[in-house]
């Protein structure tokens, strides 16, 4: 499988040093060095300019960059034929360039893939779409270095719903756009930052007709940029790895 990646930052250099079933082809980088460097490191195609990445014969684009990426480029992807891996679901917050988005993909047959990233339970918090639900609330943790903040004592940094809290906080909230959607009810979310923690905590409160669940996930910040859980590129990784397999689990 021939792989596009947009962003050669921190998510998408563990993907290049990963490589297994996938070939990393070409990178686009909206810094040129980074992307230069990237492909001096990793072998794969540098480009700055993305149409002329988009030429390329891919079999998928795979966007590790930012939630402005997302939003600039993800239609262009997909008109150029290209399923698509999206990392930064935050951009999908936004309900009028989603829907336009997702009309697109079904009108061209294209795909939308949103791993797993930070997160576990995606794959039954979908039942919230077809159930009773009574309560979805994320509450996640982080050290002051992966927020870049100077708190010296834990304190909640917000409280409110996941579309707000991932306008505030766009490097450190897009799963809550990701449970949000999969559930088909926006999430509340709280965001603490805790001098304490050494890792970037999740916890997941779901209530509905099936029960009730809490999960909790305590995550390697990923050594290049602490704001992304190390979990997030493996979660990548492994959705590349699975979509070839005849066996389709939990999704
Ligand atoms: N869904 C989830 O669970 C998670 C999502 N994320 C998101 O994944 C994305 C990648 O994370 P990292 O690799 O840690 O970030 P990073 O900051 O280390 O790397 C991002 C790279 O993308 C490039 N970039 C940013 N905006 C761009 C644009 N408009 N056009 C082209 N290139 C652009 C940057 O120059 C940089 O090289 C971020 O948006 C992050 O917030 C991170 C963790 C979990
Ligand atoms: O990696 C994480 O812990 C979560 C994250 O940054 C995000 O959802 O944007």
């Amino acid at each position: 499988m021939k792989v596009g990646v947009i962003g050669c930052g921190n998510v998408g250099s563990i993907l290049a040093e990963r490589q297994t079933s996938f070939e990393i082809v070409a990178a686009y980088d909206s810094i040129p060095e980074r992307v230069a460097a990237f492909s001096d490191k990793y072998g794969a195609k540098p480009f700055s300019d993305i149409d002329v990445f988009l030429q390329e014969p891919l079999d998928i684009v795979v966007e590790v960059a930012s939630i402005d990426a997302v939003k600039d480029l993800a239609e262009k992807v997909l008109l150029a034929g290209r399923d698509l891996i999206l990392l930064s679901v935050g951009a999908l917050a936004d309900d009028a360039f989603r829907e336009e988005l997702l009309a697109t993909a079904k009108h061209l047959h294209r795909r939308i893939h949103i791993p797993s990233g930070a997160i576990m339970g995606l794959d039954n918090v979908r039942v919230g779409k077809i159930s009773r639900v009574d309560k979805l609330f994320l509450k996640t943790t982080k050290p002051p270095r992966s927020l870049h903040s100077d708190a010296h004592v834990s304190q909640c940094l917000f409280s409110g719903k996941a579309r707000d809290c991932v306008a505030l906080y766009p490097k450190n909230t897009n799963v809550a756009i990701s449970l949000s959607l999969a559930c088909g009810r926006e999430a509340d979310v709280e965001l603490w930052v805790d001098p304490k923690a050494e890792q970037n905590m999740h916890e997941i409160f779901f209530e509905g007709e099936f029960g009730d669940a809490y999960i909790r996930i305590c995550n390697l910040p990923a050594p290049e940029n602490p704001a992304t859980s190390y979990l997030a590129a493996l979660s990548v990784l492994s959705l590349l790895e699975s979509l070839e397999s005849p066996l389709v689990i939990g999704a």
